[in-house]
């Protein structure tokens, strides 16, 4: 499972926990503006908008699982199990397979309105990478510094959803979990006012009553709802690093901790890294499951107009800060 929103502070920010139990070599990874991007049905795009992001390198190809591009305009794809669909071949639009989804948006809009021209001629084509690496069931978030789209392919077609909490996590279809947000509106920062009833001798115990009822789960609703709740809710100075290290804790509040998911006996799925992308500035950083220190990779330090992928393998151990 998974988790990714977006986060208003001093700049926008666009954050992403990746939540499994395998790895696929994926590293921090840099495509400048002419690194030319082959299309399985559709023409080359051999010069684009540069984007930063997470991928798995396969033969020279960089599978994008989040990135953002110099536009600010950020895109993560998401575990989708059951619902997401992907047709066949469709003659009269742009044929581009999931995998390829992210490179032909980041590449050519600089803001979700732009990628809404694209959207509608888009069939998200069901061709495999390779028989190694079949296609996965994915939806995606998609958003710049003012608002944030969802976009699902279902069988019933492809399904594009503002999201005004600019949250996305896994199933259900989007429309739901934005329903689901209704049986929490008694969710308050404050402490609760006592309605329970006449006569009843009840008590402010405790600090934090009002986020009693905010579900603590693992599951995909509840990381969407507590997602949702501790965004709107986050207070910071107005800098970067206060913003970042917001960002980080908004995000870790639904991380995976390893033991708690059992994928397969004695298998678990935690959260393998975390990215927080300052979409004005190019920048992307990262904790690692076995790295909580904050890194940064800049994009603007890559040759921005060089035709070959600039990859950061993750650093994934600790550094203690040594004090004696
Ligand atoms: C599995 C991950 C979602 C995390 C998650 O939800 N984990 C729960 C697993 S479980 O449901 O609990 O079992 C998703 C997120 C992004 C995906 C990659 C996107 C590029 C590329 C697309 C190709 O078409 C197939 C291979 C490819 C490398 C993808 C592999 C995998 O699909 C990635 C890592």
């Amino acid at each position: 499972m998974c988790t990714a929103l977006t986060f208003n502070a001093h700049d926008h920010y666009f954050g992403r926990n990746l939540d499994l139990e395998v790895s696929y070599g994926q590293q921090v990874v840099v495509t400048p503006r002419n690194y030319n991007f082959k299309f399985r049905k559709v023409a080359d795009l051999s010069n684009h908008y540069a984007m930063i992001g997470v991928a798995a390198v396969i033969d020279n190809y960089p599978l994008y699982f989040d990135a953002t591009n110099e536009k600010g305009l950020s895109m993560a794809g998401l575990n989708y199990p059951d619902n997401a669909f992907y047709p066949d071949m469709a003659a009269d639009k742009d044929n581009i397979t999931p995998f390829e989804f992210i490179p032909w948006i980041l590449g050519q809009c600089d803001s979700v309105a732009s990628a809404r021209q694209l959207l509608p001629k888009i069939n998200l084509v069901n061709i495999n990478f390779s028989d190694q690496l079949p296609l996965s069931p994915l939806h995606w978030l998609l958003a710049d510094q003012h608002e944030a789209v969802v976009i699902e392919s279902d069988r019933d077609g492809l399904h594009v959803y503002d999201n005004p909490v600019g949250v996305l996590t896994n199933n259900p279809t989007f429309d739901k979990q934005l329903f689901n947000l209704n049986n929490y509106r008694d969710l308050s920062s404050a402490n609760p006012q006592d309605t329970f009833g006449k006569g009843m001798p009840l008590t402010d115990y405790s600090r934090g009553l009002g986020t009693r009822n905010l579900p603590g789960g693992l599951d995909s609703e509840s990381r969407f709802v507590r997602a949702a709740f501790n965004k709107a809710n986050a207070v910071c100075a107005d800098n970067e690093e206060a913003s970042i290290t917001q960002l980080f804790h908004i995000m870790h509040s639904v991380e995976q901790q390893n033991g708690l998911d059992e994928v397969a006996p004695g298998k678990f799925e935690f959260t393998i890294y975390t990215v927080g992308y300052n979409q004005d500035q190019g920048l992307l950083y990262y904790t690692t499951y076995h790295n909580n220190q904050i890194n940064l990779v800049d994009m603007n330090k890559c040759d921005l107009e060089s035709t070959d992928l600039c990859a950061y393998p993750f650093i994934d151990s600790q550094a203690f800060n040594k004090v004696n």
